[in-house]
């Protein structure tokens, strides 16, 4: 039995073990016995020890800090993901409470500057070309470290020319010049531009529009018109509509069947599409949109109101907490993986969403209290706190005037 769910029957209810052939439902089998293992021998122990189970906060910050120092040679691969590994260091940092010295910080803006290019938007590197992905990791690392020099970086004006040159005929953004344009790229453009106060109605005119039509017929969103819906993509669809007000315009009934159909019945976790395996990042790509759907569901008449987030927040901190915590910190996709950053940083967030998402004053933790994290903005995916001072910091300055664009 873990959290009121049995474990046995929902493994007698799967499919029939001697009919499957496909490498994926072979793969569901073995993932389903790894997580129930550990789920049913922490179900043991929290009978001796009712405090289980817990969140292994030192290692967390001993991983978190010495990569800070070291990064070890397989993270060559990520040499042009540099404001990355800051954003997602900084904001499991700020989430476990345990933000950087100023000492760290500077040297921080420092190593963020150098990715900075002359168009104002941030390559993945010293001497890299800008990219949207990496201006959007960089905006949400100098915004979680909050302090005037890491925001006074960012060249406001430059930055909303940037975004306007990377806008496309049919409102779309592309990554960066001459490339690809997908989801990740109206996200990436909104959250920076609001978080900075450079939003224009004109910036945006049609995007939501072109969101809508990568709605598919299962109600997630992909990342173009006409590809597979995928979590990543659904949490960059709704909340680039907020970002723009516009989150009315999505078929809600098509995409609520899909949403809170993610969640893995065993395990706990979510999976990031149909019929694909449990993985700890999808705790906050799929997890980060239920705080929005319940936003939908408090404007629609007639609709009750849930008295939670509508997934299992007690299983979603099961299967991160039992199933997804390394020996030597730092977060997991799923049992027998590797830790890394990306999936501490999108695991913690899933962590945060689970206990603050329904109601930041009435947080739902599982294990001892000292497991309590601190709010996510749901938007932006820093801390509300990061949020909140950014938002006074940058309102603070008037939004640059579009005109000056041409
Ligand atoms: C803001 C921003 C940059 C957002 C990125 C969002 C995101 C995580 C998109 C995922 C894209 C995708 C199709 C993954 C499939 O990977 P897979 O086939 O390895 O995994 P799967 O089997 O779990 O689908
Ligand atoms: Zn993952």
């Amino acid at each position: 039995m873990a959290n009121g769910r049995d474990l046995k029957l929902i493994k007698d209810f799967r499919f029939d073990e001697e009919n499957v052939s496909t490498v994926t439902s072979i793969e569901q089998i073995n993932v389903e016995d790894n997580c129930e293992e550990l789920l049913y021998q922490t179900g043991l122990a929290s009978e001796i020890e009712p405090d289980l189970p817990v969140l292994n906060r030192k290692q967390h910050l001993e991983f978190l800090n010495s990569s800070l120092k070291y990064l070890p040679k397989g993270y060559e691969v990520l040499d042009s993901s540099q404001p990355w590994l800051c954003y997602w260091i900084l904001h499991s940092l700020n989430l476990l409470e345990n933000p950087p010295n100023a000492e760290v910080s500077s040297a921080l803006v420092a190593r963020l500057a150098r990715c900075q290019t002359e168009s104002g938007g941030f390559g993945g590197g010293p001497g890299q070309s800008a990219h949207l992905a990496p201006t959007y990791a960089a905006v949400n690392a100098l915004c979680t470290l909050g302090t005037v020099e890491a925001m006074a970086l960012i060249d406001r004006e430059k930055l909303q020319k940037f975004l306007y040159s990377l806008k496309n005929a049919d409102s779309s953004f592309s990554m960066h010049h001459g490339s690809e344009a997908d989801i990740r790229g109206v996200y990436c453009a909104l959250s920076i531009a609001r978080l900075t106060n450079i939003y224009t109605e004109e910036l945006f005119s049609g995007s939501a529009e072109w969101i809508v039509r990568c709605q598919t017929y299962e109600g997630g969103f992909a990342g173009v018109p006409g590809m597979e819906a995928h979590g990543g993509y659904a949490f960059c669809g709704l909340a680039a509509l907020f970002l723009m007000g516009q989150e009315d315009l999505i078929d809600f009934p098509a995409f609520l069947r899909w949403a809170v159909s993610r969640q893995m019945k065993l395990e706990g976790g979510f999976q990031g599409r149909t019929n694909k395996l449990v993985d700890g990042c999808y705790s906050f790509w799929q997890g980060g949109a239920f705080p929005l759907i319940n936003l939908i569901l408090k404007t629609k008449e007639g609709m009750p109101m849930p008295s939670s987030l509508l997934f299992n927040q007690e299983a979603l901190q099961e299967y991160l907490l039992i199933c997804c915590q390394h020996p030597r910190g730092g977060i997991i996709d799923k049992p027998g993986k590797s830790q890394d950053l990306y999936h501490t940083c999108y695991g913690l967030s899933g962590i945060s969403v689970a206990q603050f998402g329904f109601d930041p004053n009435h947080p739902t933790v599982i294990g001892p209290p000292e497991n309590k994290l601190v709010p996510c903005h749901p938007l932006y995916n820093i801390t509300s706190e990061s949020a909140e001072k950014a938002t006074i910091y940058f309102q603070s300055l008037p939004c640059p005037c579009p005109s000056r664009l041409i």
